[in-house]
């Protein structure tokens, strides 16, 4: 592997592809094995919730290579395949985009099925953050506060549109009454001297992004490489102030009034005793506690020329600031002193 991460020195070792048959409009499957067989893959089928962790331990045991043909959720499962299988040394992953989201295949340049095989064969390959909440991997981001009801309801336009939002917005929409989260926010003192950081407060949601346009807009984005979350709390709000579609922009928004974000290699999320419904990457996880923490450098993926790691390499600024800001102060009943970001810092 180069220093760049690029065209690596790792060879493929044997092909394995991971098809989950039922992902998107499922009208592709035929082509994808066709494809996947005319490029040296052995496939094996997932037949319900699960098999794509399951299969893709057992392919990292000898393979190189395993790809993922599916949406997030199957990337996800495979993804956490190879790290249960302690194979991320050995094992480089790559999608071929057959769900509706495909939020991962965006991020890493890959366009469509047959795009998806031309980028494993061109060899181009970086090596990425995963994201790591309590003991589950997770590659674009996970999402608190999310209910599991809207997971479902969600449409696929909305989630080509708004990516992980797509979620936020449903359950926005869909939850009778709303409560606020009463949560507990603390960032660890990073490497490069970042201090501690502690959120407390009435929250509608917690997104965590590890991955590039992990929600779809422009203005909260995550570099993928820089060993980083970025972290963003929204703060309690009226669900119907925040319905709108122009109101919904701004949230997220560079000029968003209950927007809290934050830069930072860990945190832990608690919740006062309430499970609460986090998504990873698209899947549901109820905990009271969270753990998170980016293993840097630890995936390597399969991606195009196109691939940019750093959003703000294509002129899309992190909008608030290098490490931190903060634009509301409502909700937040912390009992220490607090900076004018809206944290309160720890030295250790
Ligand atoms: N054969 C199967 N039958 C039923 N469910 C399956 C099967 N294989 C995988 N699944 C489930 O399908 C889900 C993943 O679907 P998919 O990959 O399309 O993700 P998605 O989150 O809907 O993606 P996207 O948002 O990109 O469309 C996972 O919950 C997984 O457990």
């Amino acid at each position: 592997m180069g220093s760049d991460g690029t065209d690596g020195g790792r060879t493929d070792g044997d092909r394995v592809l991971v098809l989950n048959p039922v992902s998107g409009d499922e009208t592709r499957v035929d082509d994808v094995v066709e494809l996947a067989r005319d490029h040296g893959f052995e496939v094996r089928r997932t037949e319900r919730s699960g098999d794509g962790k399951r299969l893709a331990h057992e392919a990292a045991v000898d393979a190189g290579l395993v790809a993922a043909a599916g949406g997030d959720g199957t990337i996800h499962e495979v993804v956490n395949g190879v790290f249960d299988a302690d194979a991320l040394g050995s094992t480089t992953v790559a999608v071929v985009p057959t769900g509706t989201g495909n939020n991962f295949a965006t991020n890493v340049g890959i366009e469509g099925i047959e795009h998806a095989f031309e980028a494993i064969d061109r060899g181009r390959r970086r090596i990425i953050d995963l994201g790591i909440a309590n003991d589950l991997a997770f590659v674009n981001s996970c999402v608190g506060g999310l209910t599991a009801e809207a997971s479902d309801e969600t449409s696929s336009e909305s989630k080509r549109n708004l990516g992980v939002l797509a979620y936020v917005k449903t359950t926005l929409q869909t939850a009778r009454s709303f409560d606020s989260l009463p949560l507990r926010v603390e960032s660890a003192v990073g490497p490069d001297g970042e201090r501690g950081r502690t959120w407390d407060g009435e929250a509608l949601f917690v997104l965590v992004g590890n991955c590039r346009r992990f929600n779809g807009t422009r203005t909260a984005q995550a570099n993928v490489e820089d060993g980083l979350f970025e972290l963003t709390i929204v703060e309690a709000a009226s669900a119907p102030e925040l319905l709108g579609d122009a109101a919904f922009e701004r949230l997220f928004g560079r000029d968003g009034k209950h927007i809290v974000r934050l830069r930072t290699p860990s945190l832990s999320i608690e919740s006062g005793g309430e499970p609460v419904g986090y998504s990873l990457d698209g899947e549901i996880l109820e905990t009271e506690r969270l753990v998170l923490e980016t293993n840097p450098g630890a995936l390597e993926v399969v991606v195009t020329e196109s691939y940019r790691a750093d959003p703000d390499a294509d002129g899309t600024p992190w909008p608030l600031g290098r490490q931190l800001e903060r634009k509301a102060s409502n909700g937040v009943r912390s009992t220490r002193s607090k900076d004018d970001t809206g944290f309160t810092s720890r030295d250790n």
